[in-house]
């Protein structure tokens, strides 16, 4: 596990841009393309800030989710909706290299659907994504993977509908840990005094009844990017 502190937000959102940069453009020279899990919330906002300025083949990424909500494209909760509006005007990424989740159907239904998107992306039902970006809220959860929720022990599931979501919208669907630490690289970016007590639960406490906790993929490397005032507890 890698731990790296930088001093505020802009400098959080240069360190993720070289290192996106690097593992996608060795994904791609390694095995022809690179799949990436991004995920809603402060990540989105990160993200839709320094893709703009990574130098990649572009059309090889196939970007998927590590969670969704379960609402219209077009409503502001919408993850991929939001990406779709503030980050593929800003880089070459089209619509067509999105796996998107299923909207007006059940959270069941989305999320076997979207197993089924998966497996033929990935042409396998093993899916090893070479990076995923993480966000983690303040109570812990990441993905939409909650503390004290049954999924955060499910192991048959690769992706999980979720209908009682704690944070709005209670609808969702979520990639699992069995498949979050199938990754070769997981990345958290942090950032935020309010996340600071769980960072310290996390990277001083070992406590792992925080669900971001549990992130350790099996053989691939694990990135904690954080601001000073997310890591002022350590
Ligand atoms: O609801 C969600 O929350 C987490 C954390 O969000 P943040 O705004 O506190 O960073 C996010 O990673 C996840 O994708 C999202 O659906």
């Amino acid at each position: 596990m890698t731990t790296i502190v930088v001093n505020d937000e802009q400098e959080l959102v240069t360190k993720l841009a070289s290192k996106i940069e690097k593992i996608a453009n060795d994904a791609i020279e390694n095995r022809g393309k690179f799949y990436v899990g991004f995920s809603g919330g402060s990540v989105l906002n990160y993200l839709c800030e320094c893709l703009q300025t990574v130098d990649t083949d572009w059309s090889n990424w196939v970007v998927a989710f590590c969670d969704e909500r379960l609402v219209p494209e077009n409503d502001d909760d919408s993850t991929f909706g939001t990406y779709k509006r503030e980050l593929i005007p800003k880089t070459k990424l089209v619509e067509q290299q999105f796996i998107k989740i299923k909207q007006g159907v059940s959270a069941q239904e989305a999320a076997q659907d979207y197993t089924e998107k998966l497996t033929k992306a990935f042409g396998s039902e093993d899916f090893v994504f070479d990076l995923l970006l993480l966000g983690m809220g303040p109570d812990g959860h990441t993905c939409s993977l909650f503390p004290g929720h049954p999924l955060l022990d499910e192991t048959k599931l690769k992706v999980a509908p979720i209908t009682d979501s704690p944070k709005f919208p209670p609808e969702r669907i979520t990639l699992t840990f069995p498949t979050i630490n199938k990754a070769r690289n997981c990345l958290f970016a942090i950032c935020g005094s309010s996340k600071a007590e769980m960072i310290q639960r996390i990277l001083k406490d070992n406590d792992e009844s925080v669900p971001a906790r549990r992130v350790k993929p099996h053989s691939g490397s694990l990135y904690w990017v954080l601001d000073q005032h997310s890591a002022k507890n350590l």
